[in-house]
């Protein structure tokens, strides 16, 4: 635990030894996480008051968005983002104990799909034939491998997971780039900032922006331009599917500053006079997590 005076419940993407527990244990320390199976499971239980927080992953730098989170958290959640932070990511192939002369004959190989999609190449020329395998995340897929010793399948997961579940890694650094970075939301029900040490300096926002129903042309240019004159730095803007017919679209923004700086506040007026309808998530600091070794 980081400087946190008390003990707060955090739902996290489990089972332990997730990317999402990584996190997390960074964060708010070992007491308290709450594993659960998927990332709406970890956004109900927040949601519904069942623990203070939910940490669940937003994006990938190799893979962009992570769609299940955005579904659930900017179409009709009443959450708020009180920190983010941003995990280096190592991937590993790992079998069974029992299994490790049959590396070269697998018959499977699963894990979280950002994590077979970010060692695709690599997959593509040791395993073009073996079938792939999308688990909820690649503590689930390492802990099925341990569970099954019989089945001449693998896990890709971090170096955590294959201590947990006593597994031996047969491919390290199996991800294709070498820049492999996460970006994990702590959510709650209210606004506020995490209150731990060690993050970066400047605060962000972040918002879903949508744009006014009259598909008048060059409201995107004026969106933008709400912010640039202001001198307002946006880290991150994202088109996505508004889930209301084809073509349809929001924006997910995220402004270097406080929303209750006055410039900020002028911005929100004037994208109401924009007739654009925007819903803000709060302000929260960045945390940036080092490798462990
Ligand atoms: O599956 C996990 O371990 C997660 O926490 C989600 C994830 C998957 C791949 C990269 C980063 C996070």
């Amino acid at each position: 635990m980081r400087n946190i005076d008390y003990k707060p419940t955090v739902a996290y993407l489990g089972p332990e030894a997730s990317f999402t527990h990584v996190a997390a244990s960074y964060l708010f320390g070992t007491d308290g996480l709450v594993p659960q199976p998927t990332i709406p499971d970890c956004i109900e239980a927040v949601t519904a008051g069942r623990v203070a927080y939910a940490i669940v992953p937003l994006e990938n730098a190799l893979e962009g968005s992570v769609p299940m989170t955005i579904d659930y958290l900017f179409h009709g959640s009443e959450l708020y983002i009180n920190a983010e932070i941003s995990t280096p990511i190592e991937q590993h192939l790992m079998v069974n104990n029992c299994q490790k002369d049959a590396v070269s004959k697998l018959d499977s190989i699963q894990s979280h799909p950002h994590a077979l999609a970010q060692c695709h190449k690599y997959l593509q020329y040791h395993y073009r034939r073996t079938p792939l395998l999308q688990t909820t995340s690649t503590a689930a897929a390492a802990k099925y491998v341990a569970e099954n010793p019989d089945l001449r399948i693998a896990a890709i997961g971090n170096r955590l997971a294959a201590e947990k579940y006593n597994l031996h890694i047969a491919e390290e650094n199996i991800h294709d780039f070498h820049f492999n970075h996460t970006r994990f939301v702590v959510l709650s029900l209210r606004k506020g900032f995490l209150e731990v040490e060690g993050h970066q300096e400047k605060p962000k926002t972040t918002f879903m922006v949508k744009l006014p129903e009259d598909d008048r042309s060059g409201v995107l240019h004026q969106i933008l331009s709400v912010f640039a004159w202001r001198k307002l730095n946006l880290s991150k803007i994202e088109s996505r599917p508004l889930k209301t017919g084809l073509g349809n679209y929001f924006f997910i923004i995220d402004v270097l500053e406080h929303e209750d700086h006055p410039m900020m506040q002028g911005a929100m007026e004037e994208l109401a006079a924009l007739n654009c309808n925007v819903r803000s998530f709060g302000s929260y600091y960045s945390f940036e997590q080092q490798p462990s070794r």
